[in-house]
């Protein structure tokens, strides 16, 4: 990757006044956009309080600002007197109150310099806005780096976008990738699914089976949806992060295992781990290196980029004149909380619809293809999907090509055996965008592990 330009980031500086009810003068200047504040000790600032929570709250930069969020704590977060669970943190001098402990947050007088990359796009991600910008040289790190990863983000932002290009920019590139969903597998089957099973270990067990951790021996394994993990595999999973070795279901024997372990999740693991559904050793191990994914509200200025990648992808660039000027304005002032997969499908709506598409709007597929009770289908040739004009017309087209890609997907899968890059190559589209339509249509469990 080339070198880019250097950033200058203020610096925030932390001082304690009290600590556990006593006064304290402790102060620290940190350059990070993501301060962790709590008892345990892998916070940045690690209060002696047994009133403050392990993982107690954050704080985040959000272009010049800092957003306080309270991570699920006990007892609380206050800001001038006021309890707040998300609140900006308004500099240049802000007091909270946690547990029996006060902190100031100030503006420090020094600057950090970071890394921005000059390129708009590291592989299939895009971005040009600062945040994107930041993250690519970060990312580029990784994945010359061994250690496990966590990518945090919320749904849509790319998560699996950056784990297929950590491992394609990485040492394992042309060795296995093996991805599993621990959100979409049920919780009696997760452990063979990681780890495998002899043949009669449980029933339905008809035959041996190597897990996802022996099967990307010498590749990755991507732990999507980690905060789905259940409780009762935590430790198992540690144990095999620890030790690198799995043991098959039903069997004595352990087996070495050479991975890289990409995990993602959505949720703050500090909150999860704060309400006992997470397990905090778990979470330590995970967390040593994490790279976190903005959402696309927080770098607006990136959808211009994506309208034109997408509109690309879609083979539809004669179709650019639905995106003017204005209208890329009014994109920017939506919020898109379902991040840059809700964009991504605004804009196959809109080149499929016209201008009647409207931002905001459940993508086709979220909403139920069945026509309303009582509607009469009408005018359909033999053959052909019923006009239902008891609908509008938008969501009758809408209601037409969700049944349309559900029919087709099965079809594809079933020609495919379930192997996703067969079916990818097949129809056409891009893998890790094929594995999205699978799951966005609830067919991505059969197509989990290919
Ligand atoms: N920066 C980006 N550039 C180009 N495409 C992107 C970018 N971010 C996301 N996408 C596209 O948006 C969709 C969602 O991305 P992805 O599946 O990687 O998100 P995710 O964070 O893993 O979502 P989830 O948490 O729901 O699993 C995909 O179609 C992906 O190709």
């Amino acid at each position: 990757m080339t070198k880019g330009e250097v950033l200058a980031v203020p610096r925030i500086e932390l001082c304690v006044e009290r600590e556990a009810g006593k006064p304290a003068s402790r102060a620290m200047v940190l350059d990070g956009d993501f301060i962790r504040i709590g008892s345990h000790q892998s916070n940045d600032l690690v209060l002696a309080d047994r009133a403050v929570s392990r993982f107690h709250c954050i704080l985040e930069r959000v272009k010049s600002t800092f957003r306080l969020t309270d991570v699920g704590s006990l007892n609380g977060t206050t800001i001038a007197g006021v309890r707040v669970r998300d609140a900006d943190a308004i500099l240049p001098e802000c007091r909270i109150e946690l547990g029996e402990s006060v902190v100031r947050i100030r503006d420090a007088d020094a600057v950090a310099e970071t890394e921005l990359a000059r390129a708009v796009s590291f592989g299939a991600l895009q971005g040009v806005s600062v945040p994107m910008r930041r993250l690519f040289p970060v990312l580029d790190r990784v994945a010359k780096s061994a250690p496990d990863v966590l990518i945090e983000g919320e749904n849509g932002t790319g998560k699996e976008v950056i784990a297929t290009e950590l491992v394609q920019r990485g040492a394992r590139a042309d060795k296995p990738l093996v991805i599993v969903d621990c959100g979409a597998i049920s919780p009696s089957l997760i452990e063979s699914e990681l780890f495998g099973h002899v043949r009669g270990s449980f029933t339905g067990a008809t035959r041996d089976r190597a897990g996802a951790f022996e099967e990307a021996d010498g590749g990755t394994v991507f732990l999507d949806e980690i905060g789905e993990l259940p409780l009762e595999m935590q430790p198992k999973l540690l144990r095999a992060l620890a030790s690198r070795e799995v043991r098959r279901l039903g069997e004595s024997r352990v087996r070495k295992v050479d991975i890289r372990v990409i995990a993602a999740t959505n949720r703050r693991l500090e909150r999860e781990v704060n309400s006992g559904r997470f397990r905090e050793d778990l979470y330590y191990r995970l967390s040593v290196l994490t790279v976190r994914v903005p959402p696309l509200r927080e770098r607006k200025e990136d959808i211009g980029l994506l309208v034109h990648c997408f509109l690309n992808e879609l083979g539809a660039i004669d179709k650019v004149h639905l995106f003017p000027p204005e209208v890329i304005e009014d994109m920017k002032r939506y919020d898109w909380p379902g991040n840059v997969r809700e964009l991504r499908n605004y804009v196959e709506r809109r080149v499929v619809l016209g201008e009647g598409a409207a931002m905001g709007a459940t993508a086709p597929s979220e909403r139920s293809s069945a026509p309303p009770p009582g509607a009469a289908p009408q005018g359909a040739a033999p053959g052909e999907p019923a006009a239902n004009i008891e609908m509008p017309f938008k969501e009758a087209k809408d209601a037409i090509i969700d049944q349309f890609e559900r029919r087709y997907l099965a079809a594809l899968l079933e020609w495919s055996n379930g192997n996703v890059s067969r079916a990818a190559r097949k129809a056409g589209l891009d893998r890790m965008y094929l594995h999205r339509l699978l799951q966005r249509h609830g067919l991505r469990r059969a197509a989990a592990l290919d």
